[in-house]
């Protein structure tokens, strides 16, 4: 019986034949499921099938896995490569904030700024802009802004009352530096950079350092005083770029410390203090 011949080709058959009939035929009333798997039992059909399953899926699985964490990282990347960009924005009446604003660029060279007329911007481009934004705007006839900038200040007014919610600017970081003179008399001082500051924090837009106010009343030159607060920029800037993803990063001013009067105050004075150290600094060498 166990002489090792093996069956005949015929006898293979025959066997095979009785196998399947002896796995009982399928009831006249059996479903197209039964069917279809009593028809995959036959030739081995079923476990081919599996087998192959059984390799494919996990590789399957690998790949869509492996190119869903690509592009989850390829965006990661991308938004961090937004949110370095750094954009100097001015508003200008008579032109001398504009030039302020090429100043600027040249001091932050390391940057490449582009400038921007805040006249010209695009709002579709701006709702999606999630870099830094340096603010450069003047103030002119009681506290107004340059007239070529109010449809802006108006349209940050519309989007904030049409959305009422604070997610669309909440990736634009700033800082503002305003021009203006104090012998306008403090309820117009500056009046501009004030409204501006205000408008881009209620669209949820974040200061990354306290705003900083060039007075022409002032005897340093107001090209100096931008110079000493590109320096503060810089800084706080680097601390930005390289430090936390989100949140508050070194130099971050909380909305609070920002709305506090008294450390507006106190700012305002360590600024002016700061002037005339660095003006006693400079004409001694
Ligand atoms: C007619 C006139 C009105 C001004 N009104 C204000 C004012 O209300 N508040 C203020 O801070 N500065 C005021 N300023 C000062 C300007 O903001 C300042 O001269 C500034 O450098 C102008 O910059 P711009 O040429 O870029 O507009 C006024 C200047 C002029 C000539």
């Amino acid at each position: 019986m166990f002489s090792g011949v093996p069956f005949s080709g015929g006898q293979r058959e025959a066997f095979r034949h009785e196998a399947s009939k002896g796995s009982g035929s399928l009831p006249a009333d059996a479903t197209w499921l039964e069917r279809l798997v009593r028809y995959a039992e036959r030739d081995d059909l079923l476990l081919y099938v599996t087998a192959f399953i059984g390799v494919i899926m996990p590789a399957l699985v690998y790949v869509l896995y492996h190119k869903a964490h690509s592009k989850k990282e390829q965006e990661r990347l991308e938004e961090e490569a937004e949110r370095r960009v750094v954009t100097i924005f001015y508003g200008s009446e008579t032109g001398k904030t504009e030039r302020l604003a090429e100043i600027l660029a040249d001091e932050m060279e390391d940057y490449s700024p582009p400038i921007v007329n805040m006249a010209s911007i695009d709002p579709e481009d701006f709702k999606t802009y999630k870099g830094v934004g340096l603010f450069l705007i003047s103030t002119r006839d009681n506290g107004k802004p340059p007239e070529s900038v109010e449809w802006f200040m108006e349209w940050m007014d519309d989007v904030d009352s049409k959305t009422k919610r604070k997610a669309n600017f909440r990736h634009i970081r700033f800082c503002i530096f305003g021009v203006g003179d104090s012998r306008f008399g403090p309820a117009c001082y500056n009046k501009a950079a004030k409204i501006l500051s205000r408008r881009l924090r209620s669209l949820g837009a974040k200061p990354l350092c306290a705003m900083a106010f060039a007075d022409e009343k002032r005897s340093t030159e107001i090209d100096e005083q931008l110079r000493c607060w590109s320096d503060d920029v810089c800084e706080v800037l680097e601390d930005y770029i390289t430090g936390g993803r989100s949140g508050r990063q070194k130099g971050t001013t909380t909305e609070s410390e920002y709305d506090s009067e008294d450390a507006k105050r106190e700012k305002e004075a360590l600024f002016s203090k700061f002037l005339s150290l660095r003006r006693r600094r400079r004409s001694r060498t």
